[in-house]
């Protein structure tokens, strides 16, 4: 039995600069800031664009006192019930420094913890207990005047990765209780239609995917998706030439529908968003998984892509206001086959080359998906930000898919190219060939 998920309700990063990382998200990726926490030892703030909502969360520089004795508001208990021990009320919470997350002892800026609505706290605590869990904050439950929320965090398999599972169907006020709400009005804008979050791509250490894959499957019920129709189930989608060296695998959850049946969100008109795991192969020399593991000191999240209706006009006005994308090299759009694909899609070449946006064909996945013909082609595309913290790991993606579910061989090459060429340029980075010495500490 797994802990079925409902919905993905946040993601949060832990920053050592939140004024930094909370004005490029507004002024630039035109996130609304809506709700703030501000405690005297902590800040968080949560930012919301349609569905997809960030939570930032002030990292401490210096590690905090080790705290022996057990947190206020916290159970440590296996066993859950909501009597006053265990209810933290907000503003009295002193000892809980980051309300629904923990503090990660991290030296580096990272995107930590994806957090999942559930049906019941209590018993998906009970399903990963039975899986062994570790869990980092047992049942918890907060309120304020608005209601209750349940809560607890699990850590994940992937290297700084956590879960906070929630239940908040007993809270009615707009985010979550002991955060004030800033601004209740979503701003209606036309110009960077930003839906949901598409997909999270985690960089993993190599062999690392079959152990990760079964872990979501376990756990919550994820199943596996093939990203290509002539991907291996054992192998998953592997890119292994010119220069290219990537392992990907991908999977999504499902909702547990009232009969115990995993529905996929899809059916429900809901959209899901996936997980990407992606592991470097070592036949093509050092790349951007490396790098992420290097610098990020550990797998993690190095993704997220934001989905949008309209993506010229989204990186359009990104870009104006100051983010910068990668481009893949100007060849790219005068490629004779390319510029037909885009056109035949409907866009321009000097549109898409103004900001770097990749733009592939995808067999649509339907009845038979092997029978290719133009009608049965949906497309994808793709642009991908430069790393948003001082190291070179997480980045953000827009994505705009017209009928293509998976990802695209030429896009994933075209942006492996372009990161290439910043590390060597850019960045300096040497890319020369992995030692088996940099890639024991990348892997720790
Ligand atoms: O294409 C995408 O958006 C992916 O998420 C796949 C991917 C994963 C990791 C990479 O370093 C490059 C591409
Ligand atoms: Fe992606």
């Amino acid at each position: 039995m797994a802990a079925y998920l409902n919905r993905l309700h946040h993601i949060s990063l832990h920053v050592s600069n939140v004024n930094k990382l909370a004005y490029e998200l507004v002024s630039q990726y035109k996130f609304d800031l809506f709700a703030a926490r501000l405690s005297g030892q902590s800040r968080q703030l949560a930012f919301r664009k349609g569905a997809a909502v960030f939570v930032v969360n002030e990292r401490p520089n210096q590690p905090p006192l080790r705290l022996n004795e057990p947190l206020t508001g916290i159970t440590n208990g296996h066993s859950f019930d909501l009597n006053r021990d265990n209810v933290g009320k907000c503003g009295g919470d002193r000892h809980v420094n980051c309300l629904y997350d923990v503090t990660p002892h991290y030296s580096v800026d990272s995107a930590c913890n994806v957090c999942f609505e559930v049906e019941d706290v209590e018993r998906s605590f009970k399903v990963l207990r039975d899986h062994g869990c570790d869990f980092l904050v047992p049942p918890t439950a907060v309120q304020d005047d608005r209601g209750l929320v349940t809560y607890m965090v699990v850590k994940s398999i992937v290297g700084n990765v956590c879960h906070t599972l929630i239940d908040r169907t007993k809270y009615k006020g707009s985010f979550l209780p002991g955060f004030e709400t800033v601004s209740d009005s979503s701003l209606d804008d036309t110009s960077c239609p930003v839906t949901h979050f598409d997909h999270i791509t985690y960089a993993c250490s190599r062999k690392a995917t079959p152990q990760v894959m079964q872990w979501y499957q376990r756990l919550f019920g994820f199943r596996r998706f093939f990203i290509d129709s002539n991907e291996d189930v054992d192998e998953g989608y592997v890119l292994n030439q010119d220069g290219v060296g990537l392992r990907l695998t991908a999977m999504e959850y499902w909702k547990c529908s009232q009969k115990g049946i995993a529905l996929n969100f899809t059916d429900k008109k809901e959209p899901t968003c996936k997980f990407v795991i992606a592991e470097s192969l070592p036949e093509q020399g050092r790349n951007q998984v490396d790098t992420f593991l290097d610098q990020h000191r550990g797998p993690g999240i190095q993704h997220i892509a934001l989905y949008t209706q309209d993506i010229v006009s989204t990186a359009h006005t990104m870009a104006e206001a100051g983010v910068q994308f990668f481009s893949p090299p100007p060849a790219y759009y005068t490629e004779v086959g390319k510029q037909q694909e885009i056109e035949e899609a409907g866009h321009s070449p000097q549109m898409l080359a103004q900001h770097g946006i990749l733009l592939d064909t995808d067999v649509r996945q339907g009845p038979s998906p092997q029978i290719e013909s133009r009608e049965n082609r949906g497309y994808l595309l793709q642009v991908f930000t430069k790393p948003i913290f001082a190291e070179d790991t997480f980045f953000l993606e827009l994505i705009e898919r017209r009928g293509a579910s998976g990802f695209g061989e030429g896009n994933i090459r075209a942006l492996w190219r372009s990161v290439q060429a910043y590390m060597e340029n850019e960045r300096g980075e040497p890319q020369g060939e992995s030692t088996p010495e940099n890639l024991q500490s990348a892997h720790h």
